[in-house]
């Protein structure tokens, strides 16, 4: 499966956790990733990750594009509910990609956990 990971910065540390916790799974995946999201997912785990523009400057459209381009199976994207994103209007697009389209969308760690979890047990 092709799975982008996204995060807003205060959800970084939670999603590097996530990481950590499947690695082992996510391994087994092609991993694609908003640049710093990629990047300190890398640092703290052995994952290799195809990394996109950082989400202000442009990933979350990349990872859109390929959405409608068929490019990816799932988002696990943590988003920050609590703080204004300078680029909302680039997080709205990609969160209403993954809906014109059908793709898994897990937007905190409990549904992440739950989607890998079904993932697992096919
Ligand atoms: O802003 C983001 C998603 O909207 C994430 O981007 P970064 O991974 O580059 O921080």
């Amino acid at each position: 499966m092709k799975i982008a990971l996204i995060a807003h910065d205060k959800k970084k540390d939670l999603i590097i956790e996530f990481s950590k916790l499947h690695e082992a799974y996510l391994k087994t995946h092609q991993l694609y990733a908003t640049g710093t999201t990629g990047k300190k997912i890398m640092e703290h785990t052995n994952l290799s990750v195809n990394l996109k523009k950082s989400g202000p400057l442009g990933g979350d459209q990349e990872i859109g594009s390929m959405i409608a381009n068929g490019k990816i199976d799932m988002v696990i994207f943590f988003r920050d509910p609590l703080t204004a994103q300078p680029h909302e209007p680039d997080v709205s697009a990609l969160l209403r990609l993954c809906d014109v389209y059908n793709i898994p969308l897990a937007t905190n760690p409990k549904a992440a956990e739950l989607f890998l979890g079904e993932l697992k047990s096919k």
